[in-house]
């Protein structure tokens, strides 16, 4: 059964529709990515399905509830987090207490919730600092501090919205067996990622928004073949380009 299922998801800002009849699913423990070009309506659908935006139609199933109306700490508690493409931790706080802050969702107490995130520190490779301010972390710092505050809510499903945006190539090695392995330990992943070489290595399924539609879903491999997909990355044309073995596509 999928864990969670967007159906027809809808969202309106004005005279834009940014989210245009999208469905997409997570089965249980799956990875799957959600790829498309900037503008395409990734953050606005990973907002309804996280609750942080309402669509103007459409529904939204997790663990067969419908979720649809319900506020964000509500699809917290039944174990969806989600990771914001800006990351913004509590500056003055260390990296401890950031990450214990989604600890507070599950454990009451100081001592437990400074436990958990001990724990989750050191799954993202943040254990060394763990006393430090998290105004200090470098970029990559922060983008593993995003994750590790996400998964100290002990969520059942992840929706990572670009983790791996503003790091260096050794940076986005580093980070693909963090996630391969918290996926391999049951959480379910949804990922926004312009990162391909990440998609191509940690996703089973692949959609493609562009426009706000989805335009294309499947295995990685096939989906960066698709020519629709090729056309809405690189402009029209440039499918029949590439075929053609044209250097200038
Ligand atoms: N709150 C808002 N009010 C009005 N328009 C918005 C709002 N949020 C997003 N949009 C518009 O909706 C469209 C989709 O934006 P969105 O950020 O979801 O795309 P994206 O695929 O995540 O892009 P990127 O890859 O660049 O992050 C864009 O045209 C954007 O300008």
């Amino acid at each position: 059964m999928s864990l969670l299922k967007a159906e027809g998801l809808s969202r309106r800002f004005g005279g834009l529709l940014a989210v245009d009849n999208a469905s997409l699913s997570v089965p249980e423990g799956g990875l799957v990515g959600l790829i498309g070009p900037n503008g395409a309506g990734k953050t606005t659908l990973f907002s309804l399905l996280s609750g942080f935006l309402a669509p103007s139609t459409g529904r939204v199933t997790f663990d067969g509830a419908d979720v649809t109306a319900e506020a964000p700490h509500r699809r917290a508690a039944r174990g969806m987090a989600r990771t914001f493409q800006i990351v913004q931790p509590f500056a003055g706080l260390s990296v401890r207490d950031n990450i214990a802050v989604g600890a507070y969702l599950r454990h009451a107490g100081r001592a437990e919730a400074t436990r958990l995130a001990e724990a989750v520190a050191t799954e993202v490779g943040l254990a060394p600092m763990l006393n430090a301010q998290a105004s200090s972390l470098t970029v990559a710092g922060r983008k593993r501090l995003e994750l590790a505050r996400a998964l100290a809510t002990e969520p059942r499903l992840l929706l990572l919205d670009e983790v791996l945006a503003g790091l260096n190539p050794s940076e986005v090695r580093d980070i693909i067996p963090v996630i391969r392995a918290i996926r391999g330990r049951g959480v379910a992943i949804l990922m926004i990622e312009h990162v391909m070489q990440a998609v191509m290595n940690l996703c089973d399924h692949v959609h493609v928004l562009s426009g706000g539609r989805m335009i294309a879903a499947g295995p990685p491999r096939e989906v960066c073949a698709d020519p629709m997909v090729i056309e809405a990355y690189l402009g029209h044309g440039a499918a029949a380009r590439i075929a053609a073995g044209g250097a200038h596509a």
